[in-house]
Parts: C-alpha cells; sequence; structure tokens
C-alpha cells in the first residue's frame, strides 16, 4: 500500500498573522528574483551583490544558490532532465515559502528548462516572480570558467554539461535581462542596480 497521503485527507490550516502582516512589519513585498543563465553567467555574483545592495537598504532577503542547495536539500539529485526538473521544483516551492513570509527571495539557479522556470512562475500569480536572464555568450562564460568544468565538460569528463553537451532554453519573456554594453560587462554593483531599479518601480520595496 502506498505511504502517501490522501489529498483528500489532507486540509489546508490556516494561521492568524498572514503575508501581509509579516510584508508591513518588514516594510517590503515577499517575492522572487529568480536569476537563470549558463554556468559561469554570473548568477551568484549578482545574487551575492543583490542580497548586499538590499540589506545595506534595509531590506531582507534571502540567497538560495543552486550548488549550495546541492550540498544538501538536493545532494540525492544529479543533472538529467528529470533531476533538473525536481530540483527546480523543489526550489520554486522553497521560494515560495520564503516569499510567504515576507522576504525578498534571491534564487540563484542554471534552470535550463523554461517549462520548469515557468512551472515556478504558476506558483506565484500575483506578479511577485521576477525572472531575471543572463543573457552572457558562452565563449564568455567558458572563457571565465571558474571551477574548471568546461574543460573537464570539453575533454568528455562530464557529460551532460548545460551548454556544452545539454540544452539552455532561454527565456522568452523575462522581466529583467542583464548583457554586455559594447562588449563591456556590467559590474556587479551595475548588475544589482538593474534589478533594485526594476524592484523599486515595482513597489516591491515597501510595504503596499
Ligand atoms: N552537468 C552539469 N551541468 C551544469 N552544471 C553542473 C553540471 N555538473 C556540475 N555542475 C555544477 O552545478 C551547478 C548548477 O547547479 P543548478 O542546481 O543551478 O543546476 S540546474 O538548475 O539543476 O540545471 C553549476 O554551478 P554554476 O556554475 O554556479 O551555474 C556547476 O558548478
Ligand atoms: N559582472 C561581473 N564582472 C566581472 N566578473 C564577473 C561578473 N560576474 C561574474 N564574474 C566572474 O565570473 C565568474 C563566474 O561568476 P559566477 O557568479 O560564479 O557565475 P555562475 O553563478 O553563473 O556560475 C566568477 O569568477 C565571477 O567573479
Amino acid at each position: 500500500m502506498s505511504t502517501l497521503g490522501n489529498p483528500a485527507n489532507i486540509f489546508w490550516h490556516e494561521c492568524p498573522v498572514g503575508k501581509a502582516e509579516r510584508e508591513k512589519l518588514l516594510n517590503q513585498q515577499g517575492c522572487v528574483v529568480w536569476i537563470t543563465g549558463l554556468s559561469g553567467s554570473g548568477k551568484s555574483t549578482l545574487a551575492c551583490s543583490l542580497g548586499r545592495e538590499l540589506h545595506t537598504r534595509g531590506n531582507l532577503s534571502y540567497v538560495l544558490d543552486g550548488d549550495n542547495l546541492r550540498h544538501g536539500l538536493n545532494k540525492n539529485l544529479g543533472f538529467s532532465a528529470e533531476d533538473r526538473t525536481e530540483n527546480i521544483r523543489r526550489v520554486g516551492e522553497v521560494s515560495k515559502l520564503f516569499a510567504d513570509a515576507g522576504l525578498i527571495c534571491i534564487a540563484s539557479l542554471i534552470s535550463p528548462y523554461r517549462k520548469d522556470r515557468d512551472a515556478c512562475r504558476a506558483l506565484f500569480p500575483d506578479k511577485s516572480f521576477i525572472e531575471v536572464f543572463m543573457n552572457m555568450p558562452l565563449e564568455l562564460c567558458e572563457g571565465r570558467d571558474p571551477k574548471g568544468l568546461y574543460k573537464l565538460a570539453r575533454t568528455g569528463k562530464i557529460k551532460g554539461f548545460t551548454g556544452i553537451d545539454d540544452p539552455y532554453e532561454p527565456p522568452l519573456n523575462c522581466e529583467i535581462e542583464i548583457q554586455q554594453k559594447d562588449g563591456v560587462v556590467p559590474t556587479p554593483h551595475e548588475m544589482a542596480g538593474q534589478v533594485v531599479s526594476y524592484m523599486e518601480g515595482r513597489g516591491f520595496l515597501k510595504a503596499q
């Protein structure tokens, strides 16, 4: 017999303190900044720089980094399409909890499949899912190669590496795109500034 709970016997329990009250306390709106892009495109750099900028401004955020989560919550997952889908699904659900807590959740994962990112977006029907595409050319990311993984992938020592022998599907309708201007990569501070401007313009950085 299945050990899974029967959904018919599982009920939602409402608590007296709700999201709006928590947001008022924090003077901000709970949301997720979802950073997607190739390995080496600058996802973690932007996540950290944005976290610092928000902290300086008095906004509470928390970074969920793909690499870090694979040491714990997602340590049983690999890089097959199915495992990546499950990885993104779990982080989407955790992001939803953080946003419900009133925090600005910064999720930084390759998240190569459009359908997986769109499934996360669907968890946030109130437009509080802000997708940020690190639109950096493969040659730049591969040239950086801070962990030496592209080199291993090129020599066949890692199979199924995103951008080399595994797909990356760029967003079609993201909220923010970070890219080079005249061949120059924006600084981490400039990248964070672009996201902060977007959030400020839409009122996320104060309570409703
Ligand atoms: N096969 C393969 N493909 C892509 N990336 C690989 C792979 N194997 C290991 N790594 C390392 O894992 C990091 C990506 O983890 P994510 O959880 O963000 O990946 S995914 O969203 O599930 O695709 C990624 O981190 P970043 O470089 O920060 O993107 C790599 O360091
Ligand atoms: N805007 C930037 N300007 C200069 N170097 C950067 C920038 N963004 C990332 N880097 C560098 O590129 C490398 C990869 O960045 P990282 O944030 O780890 O990428 P990802 O998380 O997408 O794998 C790191 O060595 C980082 O210092």
